[in-house]
């Protein structure tokens, strides 16, 4: 049985290479944009996401057939990826017109001889599979477990990693409308190895969004905490973090990165998702004061530490950015808080700014347009600046730490010259 995938970013490009891997199966890929897949076409990923361009190459033509068209894409396929963008409104409600649109377009090429089941990776806020797809299939004439299957299959890689995320899930979320889905999702996954939880869709999407408010939470717990520690220099935040980490229930599976301090988080996911979690809280009327909370403090965050280094240098000092990325591994610049810093700086009347970034640096200048400089390398970066501002901790920094030597560094991811603890004989002598 064949797969087709629709919208080929970050999750869908992974998506289809891994399913035509772990299942063996036939995957028809589409985007509606034309120069992304003439680039898929001629085996260039148009992002960094370790893996994956091996894999192109490896299963372009064979594995995966990159379609011109919707029609193509459809014409032998009985199961459907959907995998498009799912951005904030300017109100930021999740925008559900690129889903809503790709959906619209295919029932018409639906194949007619067979049940075709539709299945949603994109995120959506709770309830849409119910209260918004499945009316928008039955309108068309398509009844919902009669002549086609509808499922929400939340997706939980992680950007940098997504390969690796994608081929080692811990866990397989189904929430299918029909029994008939179910069984073939369950089929289809079965290679992978995981477990596959059956659960509602909105049950599905429900805990998609929870997953990325609760990280978002911790980092903005951290942020918030390491503000009241902020002022007091006896405070060693990071010290007191790690000593957190500590305790033996964070350790394992990589959640106590997110109890950590650094100048906000950003990406594609954790600002939209608990953005539109929080509009979903409004909208039923349960307004989630945590979840605005969480927003605020990212705002203030990022503000607060573009004031850091102004109160640390003054307006018409010259400064270096130091990671554009969102994060480290990364170039995806998608709300990254380097974008929301250097608005900040600018604004405070901090002109002179060089940026640096060993990933991040041309997608980054594409997208954003600032009137700033752009280095090469770590040391033009720091060459005449009097302060140097990181916002990625990128292991480069922390590698070549001796280069800031010279420079007042401002340390938005308290990830440099990490003190070790205090041995009690050390504590004697002094
Ligand atoms: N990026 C992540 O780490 C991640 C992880 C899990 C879930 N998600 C969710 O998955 C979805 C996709 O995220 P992404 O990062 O891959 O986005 P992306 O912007 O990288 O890719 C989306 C792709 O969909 C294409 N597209 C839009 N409308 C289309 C249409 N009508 N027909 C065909 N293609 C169309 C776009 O051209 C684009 O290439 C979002 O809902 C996101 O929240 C993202
Ligand atoms: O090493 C790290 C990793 C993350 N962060 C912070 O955490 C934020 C988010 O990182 P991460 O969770 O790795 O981002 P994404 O790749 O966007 O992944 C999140 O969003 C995806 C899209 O929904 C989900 O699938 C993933 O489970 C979820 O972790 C970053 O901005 C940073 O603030 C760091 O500081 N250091």
């Amino acid at each position: 049985m064949m797969i087709a995938v629709i919208g080929l970013g970050f999750v869908g490009l992974t998506t289809a290479l891994g399913l035509a891997t772990q299942t063996g199966r036939l995957v028809y890929a589409y985007d509606s944009n034309a120069n992304l897949r003439a680039k898929l076409k001629s085996g260039e990923v148009p992002f960094h996401e370790p893996g994956l361009k091996d894999k192109l190459h490896e299963l372009l033509g064979s594995g995966l057939i990159i379609c011109d068209t919707l029609a193509e894409a459809l014409e032998h396929t009985s199961i459907i990826f959907y995998c498009v963008g799912t951005p904030s409104r300017p109100d930021g409600a999740a925008d559900l017109d690129a889903l809503t649109g790709a959906i619209r377009q295919s029932l018409p090429l639906l194949r007619k001889d067979s049940y075709c089941t539709l299945v949603i990776k994109s995120t959506v806020p709770p309830m849409t599979t119910t209260d918004v797809l499945a009316p928008l299939l039955k309108n068309s004439g398509h009844m919902v477990g009669e002549s086609v299957g509808l499922a929400h299959n939340p997706e939980f890689l992680r950007e940098g990693r997504a390969w690796q995320d994608f081929i080692h899930p811990d866990r397989i979320v189904i929430g299918a409308c029909d029994a008939y889905s179910m069984r073939q999702l369950e089929q289809l996954y079965e290679p992978f190895g995981a477990p596959v939880l059956a659960v509602s869709p909105g049950t599905a999407e429900f805990t998609k969004m929870a997953s990325n408010a609760l990280l978002a939470t911790m980092i903005s717990f951290s942020n918030e905490l390491a503000a009241l520690a902020e002022g007091s220099p006896e405070i060693d935040i990071s010290q007191a973090f790690r000593l957190l980490h500590a305790d033996g229930r964070w350790q394992g599976g990589g959640m106590a990165s997110y109890v950590y301090p650094g100048c906000g988080f950003g990406g594609y996911c954790l600002p939209k998702d608990t953005l539109s979690l929080y509009r979903y809280s409004q909208k039923i009327g349960r307004e989630s004061t945590l979840l605005g909370g969480v927003l605020a403090v990212n705002v203030r965050t990022k503000r607060a530490f573009a004031e850091r280094v102004v109160a640390a240098a003054g307006p018409k000092s010259k400064v270096a950015v130091l990671g554009l990325a969102f994060k480290p591994g990364s170039d995806d610049v998608r709300e990254t808080p380097a974008a929301d810093i250097i608005t900040h700086l600018l604004e405070l009347g901090v002109t002179d700014i060089v940026a640096y970034d060993p990933l991040a640096i041309s997608r980054f200048r594409d997208v954003y347009g600032f009137p700033i400089r752009y280095a090469h390398s770590l040391e033009e970066a720091l060459e005449g600046r009097d302060l140097a501002a990181l916002v990625t901790a990128w292991p480069e920094f922390t590698a070549r730490q001796l280069l800031f030597e010279r420079v007042q560094v401002i340390d938005g991811r308290y990830c440099l010259g990490k003190r070790e603890f205090v041995l009690p004989t050390q504590l004697r002598r002094s």
